[in-house]
């Protein structure tokens, strides 16, 4: 990998990190988070979810949330939809980007959108054209496919055939999510690798949970396979709330902490991101969930 190369990060706090927060957090907060990562910098933030909410309590003010932020010229705000509902709201709230998700397991798909993989890409066939033909930006997400809670392993080929699936669909972008943090450097490289014959690696992009600590190591290794387009989420927020036992996502602070010390460039001002990680900790209550959030002086060694 060479040092000067730019890596697009997928804030993904405001919608994956929130999403399983217990407590119902403000929109005025939700807009808050979103205006503060804007202005760190970050190319793309997604911004919330059109799911159903019956099933997501807490994004049920999707609409609220696009309809008060401030959009930072150049800066893309996708939005979760699950079906043509969630799309019909979110082209009336006014999105240009959107992201459909589906998973390798069908345990996990019955659990999270409540059908297997096969009427899922069913569903989003639709979806995904009525979108592209409307000329929005459509990014695809896999769920589990370094392990499933209920099924256990996960065949890298289901996860290939799901990404030719999506590709198929028109998704310009296809993100492989390890759900439940369990895949290690080895694993989520060969994984990337296999996604990665057929599709080009810069429409594919990794996103890791820390639950088991590797989430650093598996970017590490999936840099130098060649990807360049990664998600994380401020303070390491997040979980799944249909996978028990997923801990956040791999915190933005650590990766661009990370990818600044290899000399890779990212446009995000890592002092920004530290108070945003911070102010955010206190909003919800929580610790930090982050490295780079506990260290007061994170500056001093960066880059
Ligand atoms: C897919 C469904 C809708 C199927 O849910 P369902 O119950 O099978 O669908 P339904 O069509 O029978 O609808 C049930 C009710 O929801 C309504 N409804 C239906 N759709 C919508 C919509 N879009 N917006 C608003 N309302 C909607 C619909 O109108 C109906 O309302 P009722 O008539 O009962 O009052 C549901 O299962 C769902 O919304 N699931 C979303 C779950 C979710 O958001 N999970 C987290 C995101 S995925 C994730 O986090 C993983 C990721 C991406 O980060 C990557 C990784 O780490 O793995």
């Amino acid at each position: 990998m060479s040092a000067s190369d730019f890596v697009r990060i997928v804030e993904v706090g405001p919608r994956d990190g929130l999403q399983n927060e217990a407590a119902e957090v403000s929109t005025a907060t939700k807009i808050a988070l979103i205006d503060r990562l804007s202005a760190c910098g970050f190319p793309v933030v997604e911004a919330t979810s059109f799911v159903s909410p019956r099933w997501v309590p807490q994004m049920a003010d999707a609409a609220a949330v696009l309809g008060g932020i401030a959009r930072r010229d150049g800066a893309l705000y996708p939005v979760l939809v699950p079906n043509e509902k969630g799309l019909e709201r979110a082209l009336a709230a006014g999105v240009r980007e959107i992201a459909v998700f589906t998973a390798a397991s069908d345990a996990f798909n019955r659990r999270n959108i409540n059908c297997d993989i096969d009427e899922s890409l069913r569903r989003l066939a639709p979806v995904v054209a009525r979108a592209v033909a409307d000329g929005l930006w459509v990014r695809g997400y896999i769920s589990t496919v370094l392990g499933c809670p209920y099924q256990g392993r996960v065949p890298v080929n289901d996860v290939v055939r799901v990404v030719k699936a999506l590709d198929a669909m028109g998704c310009a972008e296809i993100s492989l999510g390890d759900t439940i943090g369990v895949g290690t450097a080895k694993k989520a490289r060969a994984m990337l690798e296999a996604c990665a014959t057929e599709v080009p690696m810069a429409r594919l992009a990794v996103h890791f949970h820390d639950t088991y600590g590797q989430a650093l190591a598996n970017v590490y290794a999936c840099l130098e396979a060649g990807v360049r387009v990664v998600d994380a989420s401020v303070a390491g927020l997040g979980g799944c709330p249909y996978a028990q036992g997923a801990s956040g996502n791999l915190a933005s602070e650590d990766l661009v902490y990370q990818l600044h010390g290899l000399g890779m460039n990212t446009g995000v001002e890592l002092d920004a991101l530290c108070d945003t990680a911070r102010w955010i900790n206190a909003e919800l209550s929580r610790e930090p969930a982050s490295k780079l959030a506990r260290i007061a002086n994170e500056r001093r060694f960066a880059g």
